[in-house]
Parts: structure tokens; C-alpha cells; sequence
């Protein structure tokens, strides 16, 4: 079979995104098995893409399959399943996205890339760029993660590219969803882990400062998430630290999930719950502003005792409890958040309800320290952006709380000065500070 082979240069291969916005409306009949041909390796980036620079083909028609001439511009089971009725599809679709993932190859990106491509996240009329970034030791990897990707098939995944350089795989990303970072090993100081992997983020930061989109929206897992996204906006002064998120979803998910199972009903019923402060066992999960069919939860569930212990710990603790059971911490409900909460960001909101979202705390109506990353109760109107909602209650319980995880992230802060710019590191991080998988 004859395939077009292609080597542009590094400013070719560049371009090759906005060509690709231009060619969205046509794309879907394009010869498939042309997709992933490997460019020349510019600084580490490797682009994987569907058509060569200057080489627009024309869409090719069902009928054509048997055409011996025509052959290699169509491929299997594309030429297959072909039909006009998707090339009507592509005619609404909206520009392309470029979407950058770090920890690409490991275990929550191996569900949250499949999801992204599928149309889940963005919907089925957004064509998105993935540009996975990775490291030397994971660059066969994530060749694998693109091969996967390849054999997928996913009509709205329009180009993939590797690489371990941020520079290069951030540039013009209009999302960055920073899943890699190092776990704590056994014996390692949470300042340590704070230090190692604060590092990774403020080099993230200085990249996406320079090459990202101005607007771009960044959702921080890789934990310690709060602080890492402090280090990561602090480093990115172009982008607003409004469009900085760490990921407390997981969290809320998992709130959820309790207060249904306690009050016996799907998880569906359950609203308005907020996820206070760190992603860690510090975090607040809030059941006095919960609701339940619509009701507090305090008053369908009755039980404050269950509220204030059991639930909180559980809910504080749920990561451990999984990681004992599977062995390896919590990856395909971490992806599932991640969906969540970009959708919560590009879908409104619906009336009455909020989500949790690790956010900038300047200029909080609660009263929370001013500077710091902090999961609070967010809106969106579906435009990316979102606002927080003014009308929770905050109670002696709640406030004494949040106090503590406020504490925690102020001492987190305190210990990685060197990395936001603000002088020297002095760590006193309470004896208890731990993410949510640790025991
Ligand atoms: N906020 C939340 O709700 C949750 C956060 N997490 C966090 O998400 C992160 C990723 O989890 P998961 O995908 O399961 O982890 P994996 O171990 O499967 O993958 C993590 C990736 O991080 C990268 N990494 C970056 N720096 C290092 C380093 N110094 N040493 C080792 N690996 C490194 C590796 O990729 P590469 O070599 O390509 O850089 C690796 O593939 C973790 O920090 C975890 O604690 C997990 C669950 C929930
Ligand atoms: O501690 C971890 O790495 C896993 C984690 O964040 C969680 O399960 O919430």
C-alpha cells in the first residue's frame, strides 16, 4: 500500500495545527492509516497526525473503496463505515482544541485519554489535539499510549503529539490537565515530595507563561495538587491564576457517593456539596450546605454523630481505603472527576447547584487567606470561567475546619517560597498533613 511519506521541518510541523482548524469540516474521510505517520523529531516532540503539510486530499467516497488507484488514500475500516451522514457531522463542528496532558503515560491518563477522545469531555462536535508529554523514561510508553489512541478510531481526535519538553508541548494549548508528578516513596518527607514535585510545576508554570494560550485552563492533579497549582500560576503570570485549578472532584464524587449510600438513594439526588481547602486528610467535606432530593442532607440523614465522623473520615480517608484494597491509588475515578469538572467548566452550571474546584483564593467571600489554592464552592456559565457562589453557610463546625486545612495550605505555601518567588522555604508543616491515599 502506498502511503505518503513526509518530513516538514520544525516550523511546517508547527503549523500544522491551524491547518488542521481549517480541514476539520473534511477530515473525516481522510485516509486513516496516513494518520500516524512519525515527523521529524523537533526538541523532543514527536507529532502524529492525519494528513501531510500541503497535501489536503480530496474526501473519498464510499464507491471508491474498489478503486485500486484510489486505495491508498483510504484505509479500511474507514473506507468501510464512511457514510455521508458523518461528513454532514463535520460540517458543525466547532474549531479545533489543543489539549496538552502530562503523565500521559501513566494510570489516570490511560483512562482520561480515551474519555477526552471519545467526545465525552468537549462533545460530539469537538475536534481536539492531544499533546501528551512525558519524560525519558516514558517516551516508548507514551508511543504506545499514541498507538492505542491510533487504533481507536475516534473520528474527533484529530492529532496526536509526544514529547518531553513542556515548551514544546504546551505551545498554544488552550487546556492543561498536569496529571505527572513523583509518588511519595517509603521514608520520603512530605517536604521532600512537596520540593521534588514543586519543581516539576514551576518549570510547567515558566512553559505554559511562555507558549500556552493567554486563556488557557489548567487543572493540576498531580498531588500535592493545591500547592502545585499555587507553584504553577505563580510561574505563569501571563495566564489570569483564576484559570488555575486543583483537582477536590475526586473528593466531592466521592462525598457524594456516601450521603447517597447513607441515605439510601441514587447517587443523582445528591447536590450543593462543597469540598473545603486541601486536597488532602484536612479537606472539609461540607454536609451543612448538602442536599438530598432538595432537602439539607442534614435533615434527611439525621444523624450528626455519622455526619461529623464516620462521613468526613471516610470521605477524607476514601483514597487509603482504595489503595489497600487494589494495591495502586484511585485512577479511573480520578479520570471520571477530571471529566467532571472540565465539563462543570463548559456546560452551566445547572440552577441552584455548584462544584468543588481547588481555586485562587484572592478576593474569597468567606474569609479564607488570601494567596493560597483552596477548594471552594464554584458556578460556571458554561464559557470555562466560573464564580464563586456567595450564599453557603459556614458554621462554628465548618469554620473551625476549614481553619485547619487553611493552616495546612498556609504551611505548604511557607514551604515552597523558593518556588513561587516569595523568598526563602521555611517548612513546619503539621505532623498530620497527608494526601488523601496515604495512611
Ligand atoms: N487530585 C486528585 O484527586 C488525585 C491525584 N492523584 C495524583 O495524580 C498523580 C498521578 O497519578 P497516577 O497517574 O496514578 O500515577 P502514575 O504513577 O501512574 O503516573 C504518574 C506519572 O508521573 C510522571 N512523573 C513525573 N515525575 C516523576 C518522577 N520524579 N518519578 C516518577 N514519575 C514521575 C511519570 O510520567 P513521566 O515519566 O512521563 O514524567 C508517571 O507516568 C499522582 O501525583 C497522584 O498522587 C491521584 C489520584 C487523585
Ligand atoms: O494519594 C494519592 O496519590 C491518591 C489520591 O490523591 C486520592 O486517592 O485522592
Amino acid at each position: 500500500m502506498a502511503v505518503a511519506e513526509f518530513t516538514p521541518t520544525y516550523s511546517e510541523t508547527r503549523s500544522l495545527s491551524s491547518q488542521f482548524s481549517s480541514l476539520t469540516k473534511t477530515r473525516l474521510s481522510y485516509n486513516r492509516l496516513n494518520l500516524l505517520r512519525p515527523l521529524q523529531k523537533p526538541h523532543n516532540a514527536r507529532v502524529f497526525c492525519s494528513v501531510a503539510p500541503n497535501q489536503v486530499q480530496a474526501p473519498v467516497a464510499p464507491q471508491q473503496i474498489d478503486n485500486p488507484k484510489s486505495k491508498h488514500e483510504c484505509f479500511g475500516v474507514f473506507c468501510v463505515t464512511y457514510d455521508l451522514k458523518a461528513e454532514e457531522q463535520t460540517k458543525s463542528w466547532k474549531k479545533l482544541i489543543n489539549i496538552a496532558v502530562s503523565g500521559a503515560a501513566g494510570m489516570i491518563s490511560n483512562h482520561l485519554l480515551f474519555k477526552l477522545a471519545s467526545g465525552e469531555v468537549f462533545g460530539p462536535d469537538q475536534p481536539i489535539a492531544l499533546k501528551l508529554l512525558g519524560s525519558e523514561r516514558s517516551f516508548e510508553a507514551l508511543e504506545g499510549v499514541a498507538m492505542e489512541l491510533e487504533d481507536s478510531l475516534y473520528p474527533l481526535l484529530r492529532e496526536v503529539s509526544i514529547g518531553i519538553d513542556p515548551y514544546d508541548v504546551f505551545q498554544d494549548v488552550e487546556w492543561a490537565l498536569l496529571i505527572g508528578a513523583k509518588p511519595r516513596g517509603p521514608g520520603m518527607e512530605r517536604a521532600g515530595l512537596l520540593d521534588i514535585n514543586g519543581q516539576i510545576f514551576a518549570e510547567q508554570g515558566k512553559a505554559l507563561n511562555a507558549v500556552a494560550s493567554r486563556n488557557a485552563k489548567v487543572i493540576v492533579v498531580g498531588n500535592p495538587c493545591n500547592t502545585n497549582a499555587l507553584i504553577c500560576l505563580k510561574n505563569a503570570p501571563n495566564i489570569p491564576a483564576k484559570n488555575f485549578h486543583a483537582l477536590t472532584r475526586l473528593d466531592e464524587n466521592r462525598a457524594k457517593c456516601q450521603l447517597a449510600l447513607k441515605a439510601g438513594v441514587f447517587y443523582d439526588k445528591v447536590s450543593n456539596v462543597t469540598i473545603w481547602g486541601n486536597h488532602s486528610t484536612t479537606q472539609v467535606p461540607d454536609f451543612l450546605n448538602a442536599k438530598i432530593g432538595g432537602l439539607p442532607a442534614k435533615d434527611v440523614i439525621k444523624d450528626n454523630h455519622w455526619l461529623e465522623n464516620e462521613f468526613t473520615e471516610k470521605v477524607q480517608k476514601r483514597g487509603g481505603a482504595l489503595i489497600k484494597k487494589w494495591g495502586r491509588s484511585s485512577a479511573a475515578s480520578t479520570a471520571v472527576s477530571i471529566v467532571d469538572a472540565i465539563r462543570s467548566l463548559v456546560t452551566p452550571t445547572p440552577k441552584g447547584d455548584w462544584f468543588s474546584s481547588g481555586v485562587y483564593t484572592s478576593g474569597n467571600p468567606y474569609g479564607i487567606a488570601e494567596d493560597i489554592v483552596f477548594s471552594m464552592p464554584c458556578r460556571s456559565d458554561g464559557n470555562g470561567d466560573y464564580e464563586l457562589v456567595k450564599d453557603v453557610i459556614i458554621d462554628d463546625y465548618l469554620r473551625e475546619r476549614i481553619k485547619k486545612t487553611e493552616a495546612e495550605l498556609l504551611a505548604e505555601k511557607r514551604c515552597v517560597a523558593h518556588l513561587t518567588g516569595e523568598g526563602n522555604a521555611f517548612c513546619d508543616l503539621p505532623e498530620d498533613t497527608m494526601l488523601p491515599g496515604e495512611q
